[in-house]
């Protein structure tokens, strides 16, 4: 039984080529000017599902006792999200809200003609990965745990980390966030996926990631570093200077409330979430006023948060090309690296995918969004069905 959600693809509407996810697919066609096609994509929606259905029964018949287990627990982890997932189509619309939906959802699948469903494009996309090298790399916040009021809380679900495990234990898996390493550990909890906080300036990539790693770099931050890890830290000077601005910043604005200061060793974040809109100016000129007497800092923005970090020129992206040279990752053409974000931070990550023509830039949003990348997912629980997706390709193909 296929644990992803059941999505339709739709051709001939208005003579172009529409993917549709299931809200989007209901929402379009209880749109009362597209009543034309309604029954016949309704049809489509559920052969697509009794195929996938199909297949998984097949799956399963071939499998070993062991991976029926593992794929029985799956399905349980999974159960929540599947059910929302197919839960969706069959939902109805309250009628003062449909209008709105119903356009929001236009225009959602409207973007979506420009970054494709990475589950409705899964087939496709893997069918030139078979000879590569596949590396993965995922945002925290907003992809492996989904958006929450209290940083502290943003916890990761037991089936995302299962699928998170399972997908590490087929290629190099790294979890690059604007958070501090440690407390990302502290979430995820798993021993086999590489780390990287403070938005890429904190990087541990371990002693022998791969078997075939013959890196001059790797060898030699390795000599100094010692067998723990190979630690990179480019804004390792920074540091005093982060430490006194997160104090100040704490002080300054400890009269807001709702304000929480995160200090993610290397950057520091002025949440604003649960604070009253109309101190959000206030807070803001508190923070430029702090930061301006330091003008080796910048202030960057993010999800109802403000950064402040070093002005060095280090990103995602940049660690994101870091991590490929030192795992040994160096050959365009054998490489496909994935990458999975939610966030501003991400688009650095993705513009360097797009750069060097190279991998999957993949975005996680639920609203149309101005993006270098190329596909889209809607929300952590597609972001999960996607990575196992991901990795049943694997176990399937070798
Ligand atoms: O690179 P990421 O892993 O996506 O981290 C970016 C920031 O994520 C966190 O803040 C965001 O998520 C919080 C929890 O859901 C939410 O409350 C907040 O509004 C978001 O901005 C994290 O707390 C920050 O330190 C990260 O920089």
């Amino acid at each position: 039984m296929s644990l992803c959600p059941p999505f339709v693809s739709i051709n001939n509407l208005s003579k172009s080529i529409i993917l549709l996810s299931p809200l989007s697919s209901l929402s379009l066609l209880s749109h009362p000017k597209n009543k034309g096609f309604r029954e016949r994509a309704r049809d489509l929606h559920y052969q697509t599902m009794g195929l996938q259905r199909l297949r998984a029964q097949e799956i399963e018949t071939n499998s070993t006792e062991k991976e029926v287990i593992d794929e029985n627990e799956e399905r349980i982890e999974k159960r929540s999200s599947r059910d929302r997932c197919c839960d969706e189509p069959t939902r109805e619309l309250q009628s003062n809200d449909d209008a709105m939906e119903s356009s929001a959802e236009e225009a959602y699948a409207a973007w979506t003609v420009k970054h494709p469903s990475a589950l409705i494009s899964f087939d496709q996309m893997m069918s030139i990965a078979k000879k590569k090298l596949v590396v993965v790399f995922l945002d925290y916040d907003g992809t492996l745990s989904p958006i929450v009021d209290d940083p502290d809380r943003a916890f990761m679900s037991d089936s995302m980390r299962s699928a998170v495990n399972k997908v590490a234990q087929y290629f190099p898996t790294c979890i690059i966030s604007g958070r501090r390493r440690d407390k990302v550990y502290e979430f995820v909890k798993l021993t086999n996926v590489y780390y990287v906080g403070s938005h890429g300036m904190d990087i541990m990539a371990p002693v022998k990631p791969v078997d075939e790693i013959d890196s001059a770099l790797h060898e030699q931050a390795t000599k100094e570093k010692g067998n723990e890890g190979v630690l990179f830290q480019p804004a390792e000077e920074y540091l005093p200077m982060i430490e006194e601005v997160y104090f100040e910043l704490e002080d300054k604005t400890k009269e807001i409330q709702g304000v929480l200061v995160e200090n993610n060793k290397f950057c520091i974040s002025v949440h604003f979430r649960r604070v009253d809109e109309e101190d959000w100016s206030v807070l803001e000129n508190q923070v430029m006023d702090i930061v301006k007497n330091y003008p080796a800092l910048l202030i960057t923005r993010g999800l109802k948060v403000i950064e402040i970090r070093p002005s060095i020129k280090w990103d995602k992206g940049r660690a994101l090309e870091y991590l490929l040279e030192i795992l040994g990752f160096k050959n365009n053409d054998e490489t496909l690296p994935i990458y999975i974000g939610d966030d501003r931070t991400d688009e650095d990550a993705f513009k360097v995918l797009q750069r060097r023509g190279q991998g999957y830039p993949i975005i996680v949003s639920s609203v149309p969004k101005d993006t270098e990348a190329s596909y889209s997912l809607r929300d952590p629980s597609e972001v999960m069905c996607f990575l196992l997706r991901l990795f049943r390709w694997k176990r399937v193909s070798s």
